[in-house]
């Protein structure tokens, strides 16, 4: 069995772990923190857990979480970087959920997070976890960093366009709507019902931190220097994420379904819709999906692809599994076979 430990427990994506890992067949879960829950049974905050789990929320303690096989980090951002270096050093391998690892470059990463890293040399060592790009570096990681939610979405979206070189790279767009559990469980004003029910809007329109870490994977895989505009806006359902990508055709001669039915036929968790479908958030809510469909308006030379995933599954906690699960030479759909729920 895997001796797992998550860090911050209590929030959206700590408890879609527990939820996910309480299912996985060779996990047995051992340390689950809280600072304000500590000492409280997990199914006294969450009792869908009732039945499965018998433990406590515990301090975030190092010696503890050096007993497990792999530690999740569901922390905010810049938790995890104080920590990883001594767990890594003790054997442990990690996976952080939030983004203290996700950029190569340290300035670049302190330039858009504020604050310095505390372990910029871990930067190189980190293997990016969007498994769809990078399977075979995660296999052997000490050290996952677990993509965003719209970095998810996006770069699912546009990677066969770009691995072929079918568009203008240099003139891309990403038109995202989120749901308010992407902004996490703590208290917020911007989150509130009255706030944000029965209302939509863009938000980080000059800048998100996502741009810089979606970049950087369409760069990697482009080989070269993408232009993208990223619009984020937040809408009033609770989870998932529709990511609507429009690209130009630089080569106009390509049957687009089939490039996009061929990346991705081996792919458990990526489904290319048919010809003249449109996905829904609620088609992938609750489940580890991402389900995408590839549109040519009027055969014009415009492409529009259309990327839906649940921000707390494939945008997060989910994709943390299905790392786990490549890391330990698990079934990669170990624990993530979930139909989404509907309605
Ligand atoms: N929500 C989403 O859709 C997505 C979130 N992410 C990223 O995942 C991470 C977690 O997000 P989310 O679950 O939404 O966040 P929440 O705010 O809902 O939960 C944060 C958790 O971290 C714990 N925590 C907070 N500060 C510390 C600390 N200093 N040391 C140890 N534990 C701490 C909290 O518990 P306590 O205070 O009791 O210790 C809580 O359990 C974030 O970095 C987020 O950016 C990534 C993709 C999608
Ligand atoms: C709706 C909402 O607020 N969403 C979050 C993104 C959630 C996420 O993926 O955050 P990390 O990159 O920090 O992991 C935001 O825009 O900040």
């Amino acid at each position: 069995m895997i001796k797992v430990g998550i860090v911050g427990g209590t929030g959206y994506t700590g408890v879609e772990l527990l939820r996910l890992l309480v299912q996985h067949p060779a996990v047995e879960l051992r340390v689950i923190t809280s600072r304000s829950e500590a000492g409280r049974g997990l199914d006294h905050l969450f009792p869908s857990l009732r039945g499965h789990t018998d433990l406590c929320f515990a301090e975030p303690d190092v010696d503890a979480l050096a007993g497990c096989d792999v530690v999740f980090y569901a922390t905010p951002n810049g938790v995890a970087m104080t920590q990883v270096p001594e767990l890594l050093a003790r054997g442990v391998r990690v996976i952080d959920l939030a983004a203290d690892f996700r950029l190569k470059d340290a300035d670049t990463w302190s330039e858009w997070y504020g604050m310095a890293h505390a372990c910029p040399a871990l930067l190189e060592d980190a293997v990016y976890g969007l498994p769809e790009v990078n399977r075979a570096e995660i296999a052997s990681a000490r050290l996952v960093a677990n993509p965003g939610c719209y970095p998810t979405a996006v770069q699912l979206g546009f990677l066969p366009l770009l691995e072929a070189g079918l568009i203008d790279a240099g003139a891309m767009i990403a038109d995202c709507k989120s749901g308010v559990s992407g902004a996490g469980r703590q208290a917020n004003v911007g989150t509130l019902l009255c706030e944000a029910g029965e209302s939509f809007k863009a938000y980080g329109v000059n800048g998100h931190r996502h741009l810089p870490e979606i970049r950087q994977g369409l760069n990697a895989v482009s080989g070269g220097s993408c232009g993208l505009t990223f619009v984020p806006h937040l809408t009033p359902m609770i989870r998932g994420i529709h990511a609507t990508l429009y690209a130009q055709l630089a080569d106009d001669s390509a049957d687009l379904q089939a490039l996009y039915e061929a990346r991705y036929a081996r792919e458990p968790f990526v489904d290319v819709m048919p010809a003249g479908w449109t996905p829904e958030t609620r088609s992938v809510r609750g489940s580890n999906m991402c389900r995408m469909a590839v549109c040519r308006p009027m055969s014009g030379n415009t492409v529009v692809i259309l990327s839906v995933i649940d921000n707390l599954v494939k945008g997060a906690a989910g994709q943390a599994v299905q790392n786990m699960n490549i890391m330990f030479g698990q079934e990669e759909s170990a624990g993530l076979t979930q139909v989404a729920l509907s309605p």
